[in-house]
């Protein structure tokens, strides 16, 4: 049986939804956990196959295979990865910014944003308070997800940058927050069950976004977002795609982090096939 696991975020309610309306999965263990938890249970060999942090992979690259044509990714604004601040951004230089324990990548896009497109240095700390407390004691914070989501509904601060914004204004290139990708042990003693998944996934995109509305009129989430702003955020901000331009996107997340030393090499981007 294969474990797959599934970030808890809105984001990818309409590929699950897709997945088991599509497909018989009671061969398939499906995990929740936000991405942070996503990525160690992989790292740990506990779950075999999931979306998470396109950062995570790069760590440990040797051991992950990815799916193809897959991806988390924004071309311009993200709408859930969402820097929420007290003082315009330039004003960070030389403070503390909180950031969401629950992500990989986003906090280091953000190290990377900071450091290199605004020439800020900021002491950054992890944190689990909730964005109004978090707001008093630090001047910034950065929540991915659907704490992005809520909080930004709240209005907390008068100053919010979106991070998949900020990277395409920088660079042109769509942003990648989380790959597919499976362990090599579980592709090497699972070959025909993950190609059979992988297979899966594809025709899971094509229902997620031909029937976003029939989706949004059963998804939870809708309780709290609305269903039109849901909707909303599935079309216009998040895209599952993995082409060249979003490889392209990749590539360059990857030699930036390298460059600042947030990874010790650029990894090779392997496929599973
Ligand atoms: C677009 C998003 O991308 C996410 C960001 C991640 C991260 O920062 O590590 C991981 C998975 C994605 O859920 C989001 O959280 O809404």
């Amino acid at each position: 049986m294969l474990r797959i696991g599934r970030i808890d975020y809105a984001n990818v309610t309409p590929l699950f939804r897709g997945l088991t309306t599509c497909f018989p999965c009671e061969g398939y263990q499906i995990v929740s956990g936000v991405p942070a938890v996503l990525n160690s249970m992989l790292a740990a060999g506990e779950i075999d196959v999931c979306p998470s942090s396109s950062f995570a992979y790069a760590v440990n690259a040797e051991r992950y295979l990815i799916l193809p044509e897959l991806s988390i990714s924004s071309a311009g604004p993200v709408a859930s990865v969402l820097l929420f601040s007290r003082v315009p951004l330039e004003e960070l230089d030389g403070r503390t910014v909180l950031l969401s324990a629950e992500s990989a990548t986003s906090v280091n896009l953000l190290k990377i944003l900071m450091s290199k497109r605004f020439g800020c240095r900021c002491t950054f700390r992890v944190s689990d308070s909730g964005i109004v407390a978090a707001l008093e004691e630090a001047p910034a914070m950065l929540l991915i997800g659907d704490a992005a989501l809520r909080s930004s509904q709240v209005g907390p601060a008068p100053y919010v940058y979106d991070l998949g914004s900020l990277w395409y204004d920088w660079t042109g290139l769509p942003f990648v927050f989380a790959l597919w990708f499976c362990t090599r042990t579980a592709a090497a003693e699972h070959r025909q069950e993950m190609a059979t998944l992988a297979g899966q996934l594809l025709v899971a995109k094509e229902y997620a976004c031909r029937e976003r509305e029939r989706i949004a009129a059963q998804a939870e989430e809708a309780s709290w977002m609305g269903r039109e702003r849901l909707i909303a955020y599935w079309r216009d901000n998040i895209s599952y795609n993995l082409g060249k331009k979003e490889l392209d996107g990749l590539r360059l997340f990857y030699a930036y982090g390298a460059e600042l030393g947030l990874l010790s090499a650029e990894p090779d981007l392997v496929l599973f096939s």
